[in-house]
């Protein structure tokens, strides 16, 4: 294993048979993201679309969940700096989710804990594979902080479950199980908790073995054929992020996931 971006909160190690894997380095925030965290998971994708020996990629979660969204901390602490701060964020949102969508390369996200959010469930819908542990749990959680989704979720979830579950998952904001993301459609597959990473790089190594320019050329015309492609949706998405993040409600939604309890919107 050779360890190619070894250091802050995006490790990137390329492993045997051409695997790499991109570990979520924050586990004491989980995995919670912010800028310094996307230029960084920004930095490794780039990496891995220039590591000619890269057949599959793995992304894992350090600690106890695999990501669970934007940073709310530090957003919370931003107060009316907010839409400055997400004007960033998502500019550099966009283009690793571009990078991400655009690897040669096979993508499996594999899922332990909490996939929430701009971070946690825009990884999710981005990814080519997603094997999640029987006890994983899935949520949009945008609206939740007043926010609308990113990462082109509005493109990809609605491609991946249809238009009236995409609804439910996004507006209602429910927590989804395992079993229920998978038989929305979300998942490739559920593994018993403990089989993750045995399950995620035996579907790696399967990947790997494959004919690479044809595996990145049907990546490429399966991601293009999406609607009017997530890549366009993508400046769209962040301009209402970044928009929706200085309205009070954002701030409220911050507020109460910070201080676990219900918020309480105004519509302003
Ligand atoms: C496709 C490629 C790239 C995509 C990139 C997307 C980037 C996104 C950045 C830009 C986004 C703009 C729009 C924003 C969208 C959002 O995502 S807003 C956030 C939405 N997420 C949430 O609301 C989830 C918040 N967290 C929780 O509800 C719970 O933590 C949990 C996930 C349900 C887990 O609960 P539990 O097991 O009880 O663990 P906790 O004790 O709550 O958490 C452990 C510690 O981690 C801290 N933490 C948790 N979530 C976050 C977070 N999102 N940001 C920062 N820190 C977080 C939590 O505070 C705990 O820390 P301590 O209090 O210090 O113990």
């Amino acid at each position: 294993m050779r360890r190619l971006v070894g250091s802050g909160p995006v490790l990137l190690d390329l492993e045997d048979d051409g695997i790499a894997r991109i570990r979520l380095n924050r586990p004491e925030a989980a995995n919670g993201m912010s800028v310094p965290f996307l230029r960084a998971l920004h930095e490794v994708v780039l990496r891995c679309h220039g590591e000619p020996d890269v057949r599959a990629v793995l992304i894992t979660g350090e600690g106890k969940h695999f990501c669970a969204g934007g940073d709310v901390k530090t957003f919370a602490a931003k107060g009316e700096r907010l839409p400055d701060y997400l004007r960033e964020a998502t500019a550099w949102l966009q283009i690793a989710t571009s990078a991400l969508i655009q690897l040669r390369a096979p993508v499996i996200a594999a899922v332990h804990g909490f996939a929430a959010g701009g971070g946690g469930f825009g990884l999710v819908c981005a990814a080519d594979f997603v094997i999640a542990e029987r006890s994983a749990r899935f949520m949009s959680g945008a609206v939740r902080v007043g926010m609308a989704p990113d990462a082109g979720v509005t493109v990809t979830l609605t491609q991946l479950v249809g238009l009236r579950k995409a609804m439910e998952i996004l507006l209602a904001n429910p927590t989804l199980t395992a079993d229920e993301a998978a038989e929305a459609g979300l998942l490739t597959r559920v593994v018993p908790d403990g089989q993750l990473l045995k399950e995620s790089y035996a579907l790696a190594r399967e990947l790997a073995a494959n004919a690479p320019l044809a595996m990145a050329a049907t990546k490429r015309l399966v991601w293009g054929g999406l609607g009017g492609g997530v890549e366009a949706r993508l400046p769209e998405e962040a301009r209402t992020v970044a928009e929706l993040s200085g309205t009070a409600d954002s701030r409220e939604g911050l507020a109460a996931v910070l201080e676990r309890r219900p918020a309480v919107y105004k519509g302003r």
